[in-house]
Formats: C-alpha cells, structure tokens, sequence
C-alpha cells in the first residue's frame, strides 16, 4: 500500500522533546544503539515508509541543531519540519501537528523513543485510521495485573481486555489537531494521544502492535533495544 499516492496523505510526526528524567537526564534519543542514536533508527524506518510522506520532527530548543544535523546524515529527506516542542508530552504532539502540512489529511504521531516500530506497524494503523479516522497499535499485556492501595494488593483486574498502547497513533489530523487545541483551552495533558480524541467521545481502532516496539524509557531498555536490533541483522 502507498497510501501517500492515494488523497490521503501521511505526515508522520515524531516527538523528541522530552527531558530524559527515567533514562537519568542526558537525552536518551541521542544514545547509540548498535553504533546509530535511537532517534536515528526511530527516523530511518518512517523514511522507508511507503506509507508516509513527510515527516515533522518535534525537539527542544537546545537539541535543534543536533537532530538537523542527525537527520541530514542519515538520509532523512522527507524530514519538512523541525518544531519546538512544550513542557509535556501533549503540547509537543500539538506542536507537531500544528506544523504538519494542510495537505497531509492524515497524521502518525510517535515516540521519537520507539526506534524499533516496524514498517507492519506503521501501514496497518495507516489503514485502519483512513478508514475510521482513528487507530493505534496494542499488545496484549502479558503480567497479572494488580491495583495497589496503601502498599497492599486491593483488587485483581482480569487481564483478558487489558492491552498496552503504543505509537504511532494516527488520526484525521484535524480530528486531532481539534482534541489537542480542546486540552490545551481546558488545562488537559495526556500521557497519549487516544486519550485527547477518547475524551471528546471519538472511538480508536486497536490495530497490532509488536512486542518489540518498545519504548526506551529506563537504562536497561537500551541492552533489551539492542537485543532485537542484532536479531533482525542476523535474519
Ligand atoms: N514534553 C515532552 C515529553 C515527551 N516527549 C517525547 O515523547 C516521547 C515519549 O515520552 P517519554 O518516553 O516519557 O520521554 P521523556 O519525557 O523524555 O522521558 P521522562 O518522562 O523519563 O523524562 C519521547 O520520544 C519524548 O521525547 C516530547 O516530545 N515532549
Ligand atoms: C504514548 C505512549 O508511548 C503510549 O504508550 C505513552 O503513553 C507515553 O508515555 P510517557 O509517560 O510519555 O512515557
């Protein structure tokens, strides 16, 4: 699928603005993984995409220069813009989507700490969001899961309609943009972006996801980041 030559255009916006605090401060985008920075691969696999067409690249000030130069070295030529992004996570996605062209009716918003997304993953929320407006991709969780009150468990939550969510999410992007400027207005922030749309009573498609599109959050990430790069080299 090309989804890009057809009217509904893709732009891809990746959000690289955040502050590292559970990696332990320096930018965890900018680490290597296997010899490249996670925001290298992260990059790479949108701008082998069939599916997308531009992409929109959300930073902070001081990294600009940086990822432009990033970018540049690694072959990013659908790269259109370079955005500052807020002080949380749904104000950097509004940036982004803010600075995504008019012509792309279709916006993938992703972690620029996914760096193991594939394209699979990519093109089937692709599809099923220009069909519905709205998808993201899910993995089944796989641990028991427990609330925690006072330290003790309180109750058992059956896990058989539990998944975990992962990017890209992709929306109309007018649909988006609409949910964000209403956060934005109400004070809101939301630790993903299905979350802006879900609170004005629009549904979301789980598509699949992968249990390897991790998020490197915290330090051990990067070794397990590693181990599935090397597997995919050796197939
Ligand atoms: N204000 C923010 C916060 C997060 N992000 C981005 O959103 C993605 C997911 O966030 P997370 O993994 O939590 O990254 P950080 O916010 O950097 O991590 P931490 O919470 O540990 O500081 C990352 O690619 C991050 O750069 C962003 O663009 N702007
Ligand atoms: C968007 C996200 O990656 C979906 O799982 C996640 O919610 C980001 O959360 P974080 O608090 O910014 O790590």
């Amino acid at each position: 699928m090309n989804m890009s030559t057809e009217n509904q255009s893709v732009c891809a916006v990746v959000v690289a603005a955040g502050s590292s605090r559970r990696m332990g401060g320096e930018n965890k985008l900018l680490l290597p993984l296997c010899g490249k920075p996670v925001l290298a691969h992260t990059l790479t696999v949108f701008q082998m995409c069939g599916a997308v067409r531009d992409i929109v690249l959300v930073c902070r000030e001081q990294d600009m220069e940086v990822y432009r130069t990033l970018a540049a070295e690694n072959g990013i030529t659908k790269l259109r813009t370079l955005t500052r992004g807020g002080d949380t996570r749904t104000e950097s996605v509004l940036a982004g989507v803010s600075a995504a062209s008019e012509a792309c009716a279709l916006v993938a918003v992703h972690d620029g700490a996914r760096p193991l997304v594939s394209d699979e993953v990519i093109t089937q929320a692709v599809a099923e969001a220009a069909k519905t407006g709205a998808a993201a991709p899910v993995v089944p969780v796989k641990d028991s899961i427990k609330r925690i009150e006072n330290g003790k468990i309180a109750a058992d939550v059956p896990r058989d309609t539990l998944a975990a969510v992962q990017t890209p999410q992709v929306f109309r992007r007018d649909m988006l943009l609409h949910a964000l400027l209403d956060a934005a207005a109400n004070g809101r922030s939301f630790t993903d972006d299905c979350a802006a749309v879900e609170a004005l009573g629009q549904t979301v498609s789980a598509t699949s996801g992968s249990y390897e599109n991790i998020k490197v959050t915290t330090p051990e990430d990067i070794a397990v980041a590693e181990a599935f790069l090397y597997r995919r080299e050796k197939k």
